[in-house]
């Protein structure tokens, strides 16, 4: 039963407040979290409570204070209206003027956030429509090592080391030069068009090198997919966070990456399979014609996120979409609940200036992202993950596995290869399935680690192996099991987390910070794939993978002090997190309160916070 008594909440700091008088209602804000004091006095309680930290939000009960803390107008407005509603129906009386009970309790049944609820199929649906950006993402990165030993002379003569290593670079320069400016445009255009834009770039690039006579127009091809792949990597997990319950936000976003992953299996086994047939490689890379224009067609009728609608004020198309994503499976959706949760995201991501120019906006985000601690908090650590997940050398594997295999002695290199990006699917299924119930940060500490004793495996087992080792050569054989420990490791961790980048910026810089994020990726891949091959000839592979081993300790540190646990937590949970710190302790503390909370609220219980 409800009853005062579990009522014992006290702020532990009062930031800053400020009377609404003609509201009756005081709003507090304590760290991350915004408390709602009222004035509605109920069945001999002074007190009601309201909580709007969006992770507690579920109660409500009377208070006596008035007072209201945020310097942002237009959010205390949202507030004020929410609580509004809220104490109109706390407020409920019975016959004999007594408080009704049952109206309290529906309240308080009301409260329970909405992202409890099963979401609609439709979001799994648009899901899988976004991640055609990361299959295609996947499969351009993925084809070109089996493109690349086709080839021979189709290209006017014969191709030289030199000409690979363009090719193959062109498409990491076009994408870090495309996550750059993606950000801002999906800022400034919406989340869709961006989309659509970037398909349109993977189909002339892709005609272009499908047709292509001459090495410099492949190169030119490459490099302009290789903008709409950078544009790709950004906006999918963008969207896809910005769409996503809170609780199934972590495995959204990794489904994109197992897309991505998937892309590269099927680039491989397709590449392999065409390497006999004359001109095949042409095949193999106007197929990836096909997802682009599909899902070009696709996103023109698909909708803009919430987050983004509220920003640009289109309050009541943001109501339609949230309708659709919190709707249950036959359609229906509790009409108050979304106008509450609609006003959240209004709290939140409202635009304090929508006036203001393209450039304007980009000038304000730049420092915004900078100069306040929280975000430039936010940006350390999406930068630091991404430069980690690049420079722990895994895509030197996913260019270069054949070479190496080669090197090592195997027979069929590429079908050895085949395996690694097999493995590297297989265990993106795996971090899809435990990722929001074990936790981002706790995935990272328990892999990154792994990932480090594999390549020092790795490394000694190089120093070992004969120079005219065979497949059968014991060395040979311990190597294939290294790099594959160190796939799974990878994989599972650091393969796919830092992907969930979009969920550590609040909305004003999320395009910006992403964008930083994003480039950070694409800067490492282009170090690693034009480093790798000198790294091998100059320090040895051993020397080569003792470095990548050393990477990945420094990772594991970063991650220790720097990561806080955002599984569970709203977006905007997450932005209150990063204000005053890393606040690696109170994150892990409250992604574990939120399931709590979520674990009994499916149960039918509804149960209180007592530390705020
Ligand atoms: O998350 C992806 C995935 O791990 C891919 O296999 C890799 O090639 C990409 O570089 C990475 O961003």
């Amino acid at each position: 039963m409800f009853g005062p008594q579990m009522l014992i909440i006290a702020p532990r700091k009062v930031v800053q407040t400020q009377n609404i008088p003609q509201c009756n209602i005081c709003l507090v804000s304590s760290g991350p979290r915004t408390l709602i004091f009222t004035h509605a006095p109920l069945a001999g309680h002074s007190l009601l409570f309201l909580s709007l930290s969006p992770s507690t939000r579920r109660i409500s009960f009377p208070v006596s204070a008035v007072m209201a803390t945020d310097s942002n107008t237009a959010s205390v407005q949202a507030l004020v209206e929410l609580t509004h509603t809220s104490q109109m129906q706390a407020e409920k009386k019975t016959d004999d003027g007594k408080y009704d009970a049952d109206a309290i309790a529906r309240e308080i049944a009301n409260g329970v956030d909405i992202e409890d609820g099963q979401p609609n199929p439709f979001v799994f649906l648009l899901t899988i429509l976004v991640s055609f950006s990361g299959f295609l993402f996947g499969y351009d990165t993925g084809y070109v090592s089996g493109a690349l030993v086709a080839i021979g002379t189709d290209l006017g003569r014969e191709i030289t080391s030199s000409d690979k290593e363009f090719i193959t670079s062109a498409t990491s320069l076009g994408a870090l030069l495309g996550s750059i400016i993606a950000g801002t445009l999906a800022d400034v255009l919406g989340r869709k068009w961006v989309t659509i834009g970037a398909n349109t770039l993977f189909v002339v690039g892709a005609a272009l090198q499908t047709g292509a006579h001459t090495v410099w127009t492949m190169i030119g091809g490459r490099f302009i997919m290789g903008w709409g792949v950078g544009i790709a990597s950004l906006i999918a997990p963008l969207y896809i966070s910005e769409l996503a319950p809170s609780r199934f936000r972590g495995r959204l976003v990794i489904l994109n990456v197992l897309a991505i992953t998937g892309g590269q299996v099927i680039a491989y086994a397709i590449g392999a399979s065409l390497q006999s047939l004359q001109h095949g490689w042409r095949l193999l890379v106007g197929l990836g014609i096909i997802p682009a224009v599909a899902q070009m067609i696709m996103f023109i009728y698909m909708p803009e996120t919430p987050r983004y609608l509220v920003r640009r004020g289109q309050i009541e198309k943001a109501r339609h979409v949230v309708r659709w994503i919190y709707s249950s499976r036959n359609g229906e959706v509790d009409e108050e609940v979304v106008v509450k949760k609609v006003k959240l995201l209004e709290i939140y991501n409202n635009d304090q200036h929508p006036e203001w120019s393209g450039y304007n906006r980009f000038k304000y985000a730049l420092k915004q992202l900078y100069f306040v601690p929280g975000h430039f908090r936010a940006l350390i650590v999406a930068c630091g993950l991404q430069g980690i997940q690049q420079l722990c050398g895994f895509n030197s594997l996913m260019y270069f596995s054949a070479t190496i295999f080669q090197v090592v002695g195997f027979n069929k290199p590429t079908a050895v290869s085949l395996i690694v990006a097999g493995t590297n699917m297989a265990f993106t299924i795996l971090a899809f399935l435990l990722i929001d119930i074990v936790g981002r940060r706790r995935i990272l500490l328990c892999t990154v680690w792994g990932m480090s004793a594999a390549l020092v495996l790795n490394a000694v087992a190089f120093h070992f192996l004969p120079p005219t080792a065979t497949q059968s050569d014991p060395w040979a054989i311990v190597i294939l099991i290294a790099m594959m420990l160190y796939v799974a490791f990878y994989a599972a961790g650091i393969g796919n987390v830092p992907w969930q980048q979009s969920e550590l910026f609040p909305i004003g810089v999320r395009g910006l910070g992403t964008s930083m994020a994003t480039a950070t990726n694409w800067g490492g891949n282009l170090i690693i794939g034009s480093t790798f091959l000198t790294m091998m000839d100059r320090i040895t592979p051993s020397g080569t993978f003792g470095f990548y081993a050393g990477l990945c300790l420094f990772g594991e540190v970063f991650v220790y002090f720097f990561y806080p646990e955002t599984s569970y937590l709203t977006l905007e949970d997450i932005q209150g997190v990063l204000k005053d710190g890393f606040n690696v302790k109170r994150s892990h503390q409250m992604s574990q309160e939120a399931k709590i909370k979520h674990r009994a609220s499916t149960r039918g219980v509804v149960s209180f916070d007592s530390k705020v």
